[in-house]
């Protein structure tokens, strides 16, 4: 095998430099010969003809290695211009040559100009890899001395070398924008004008105190503190913490909206007489009952379940306010199922979409509707569907839907299936507009499929993940005046696996009784939640959470 230096010597010393790598014996001729002035190339040289030809090959494939990885880099990849690519590809180490030639067809504009420490760094700013700032000389360790997003001081974050901790300037600036604007960017629109006073979408018994979404009650400025529950308020250490996993993105604040410049088919209609066979009393009384006057519940008030707030706001809550005008669109969806084990928050993502749509809030249950009888629970359902009638836009809210069905042991519960769908096809038909029915349930597989279908939407609530259990943990136990340590919460939260919403705020209560509070006078320790984990665990077994992601594929809407 032979190896001719061409790079290495000028063209016309050629034939005195040829040389054979497979000898072990430098010739001393090749010494003699040398130009003082190209002592260090030459000394390059000699290394090279003093190995075999094996050792030869292997590091011709150890550099190969190594190099890949700037070449094969996924990123934005440098020109050779930003290695010093002359001094590279003439076989020298350190001393570049220029490029012989005309001046290179491609703009040689080093990558790393603007990268921070690039031009400073230890190396001088030599464009040859031996002094290159960029690549340390140890070709051992490659190590990019800056970067683009954190300047010198975030360089160890990229020091995996060149197979993929390196981040060229764009990757790094979009991936920026992305953090900034978030997912939900695309919904962001510009906020509604606020609703008139004397808005005459509310009529019946609106006294102007309780819309039953808060939106009258609350001072002004408290949309925003509502809002910063999990955000502002409460320190979030567990969101930026790598214990818990990913990152939860901030699920953006919505503008309160305007009901009343909704177009028509939308979620402001003229509220409509209430249906005959409801007398008057009935109603107000159920709708005194069941107004929800609750403070309003923000997206980020809901703590995880970025997925299911995407889909219901993109399938929900936008085409009701904003429905599509053309001829022929499809009708906004009316009917909602959130399912999933009790506590996960099906309530709360109720309440946060009647916050959301401006929405009058009714709320009734299954179980206390079926209690007094057939027809008893009849009448009060019919009440309730039309008193949602009444305050459009309305969000009803049937809470443990199952209770009304069939399946259900007790022989009054079934017989109010046929009213519900009854109400559900008139309540919710062309004619009502206004108003959203959510109807929720912990047994979805009890519902039969006349009472499926009625549903246009189906989502299952999961159960919180660590980062939610997290935020839900850490907004209960800063009520009670308790501050875990990082690795105390870190500890709570891998402990409290498989457990709802509803189930970690018991534990916080079980935590405060067990510890005397409030009557003693000290903040919650990690200690008195431990206490309390041993008495309060999580009640949906692997199973039932299996069924529901089995009933979730066949018949629900996916987010
Ligand atoms: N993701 C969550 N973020 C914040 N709080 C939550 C979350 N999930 C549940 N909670 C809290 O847990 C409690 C129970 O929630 P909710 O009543 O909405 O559950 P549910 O699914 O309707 O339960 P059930 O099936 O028993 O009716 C509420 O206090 C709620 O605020
Ligand atoms: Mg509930």
């Amino acid at each position: 095998m032979h190896w001719t230096p061409e790079h290495a010597q000028p063209l016309n010393q050629w034939p005195e430099q040829h040389l054979d790598v497979s000898s072990t014996t430098p010739s001393p001729a090749h010494k003699l010969e040398l130009p003082p002035g190209g002592r260090q190339r030459c000394h390059y040289a000699w290394a090279h003809d003093d190995i075999s030809a094996l050792t030869a090959s292997n590091l011709l494939k150890r550099y190969a290695e190594k190099y890949s990885g700037v070449l094969d880099s996924p990123y934005e990849r440098p020109s050779l211009g930003g290695y010093g690519d002359t001094a590279f590809l003439n076989g020298a180490k350190g001393e570049p040559e220029p490029w012989p030639g005309p001046d290179p067809p491609y703009p040689l504009a080093s990558l790393h100009e603007g990268l921070p420490g690039t031009k400073s760094g230890g190396g001088g700013g030599s464009g040859g890899l031996g002094g290159s700032p960029v690549l340390a000389g140890n070709l051992s360790e490659p190590l990019y001395a800056g970067n683009a997003c954190g300047g010198p001081s975030a360089a160890p974050e990229y020091a995996a070398g060149y197979g993929g901790g390196y981040l060229a300037p764009g990757y790094c600036r979009k991936a920026a924008d992305e953090g900034a604007e978030g997912r939900y960017r695309k919904y962001v629109y510009e906020p509604a004008k606020a609703p008139a006073v004397d808005n005459a979408s509310y009529p019946a018994a609106d006294n102007g105190e309780c819309r039953g979404n808060g939106f009258r009650t609350k001072p002004p400025g408290a949309a925003e503190e509502a809002s910063g529950k999990y955000g502002g308020g409460v320190p979030l250490k567990v969101l930026g913490s790598p214990v818990y996993g990913p990152q939860v993105e901030p699920f953006e604040k919505f503008p309160e909206r305007a009901p009343a410049s909704v177009p028509h088919g939308g979620f402001a209609v003229p509220p409509v007489e209430p249906s005959k066979g409801v007398d008057q009393g009935t109603l107000e009384l159920v709708t005194s009952k069941m107004v929800d006057c609750g403070p309003p519940v923000q997206w980020a008030d809901v703590a995880g379940q970025g997925a299911l707030k995407a889909a219901l706001e993109e399938e929900l809550v936008w085409p009701l306010l904003r429905p599509p005008v053309y001829p022929g669109s499809p009708r906004p969806p009316r009917t909602v199922l959130l399912f999933g084990p009790r506590g996960a928050g099906k309530a709360l993502l109720g309440r946060c979409l009647a916050t959301q749509l401006g929405a009058t809030l009714l709320r009734v249950r299954g179980a206390s509707l079926a209690a007094p009888g057939a027809s008893e629970g009849a009448r009060l359902l019919q009440a309730a569907f039309a008193a949602a009638r009444c305050r459009p836009p309305a969000v009803l809210l049937i809470s443990e839907l199952d209770a009304l069905l069939p399946a259900r042991d007790d022989g009054a519960a079934g017989a109010l299936q046929a009213p519900l769908l009854a109400c559900l096809d008139s309540g919710c038909g062309a004619r009502a507009d206004g108003v959203l029915v959510v109807g929720t349930t912990s047994r979805p597989a009890a519902l039969d499929e006349a009472t499926r279908r009625r549903f246009a939407l189906r989502f299952y609530v999961a159960l919180p993940d660590s980062p939610a259990r997290g935020q839900i943990l850490q907004r209960a136990l800063a009520q009670q005046g308790c501050a875990l340590n990082d690795r105390e919460l870190a500890a709570l939260v891998q402990g409290t696996q498989g457990f709802s919403g509803g189930e970690l705020g018991q534990l916080c209560q079980q935590a405060a009784a067990g510890a005397g509070l409030p009557g003693l006078q000290r903040p919650l320790s990690y200690k008195d939640l431990e206490a309390a984990l041993a008495k309060v665990g999580p009640r949906a077994s692997p199973k039932e959470l299996d069924s529901f992601v089995e009933w979730d594929k066949m018949y629900g809407s996916g987010h």
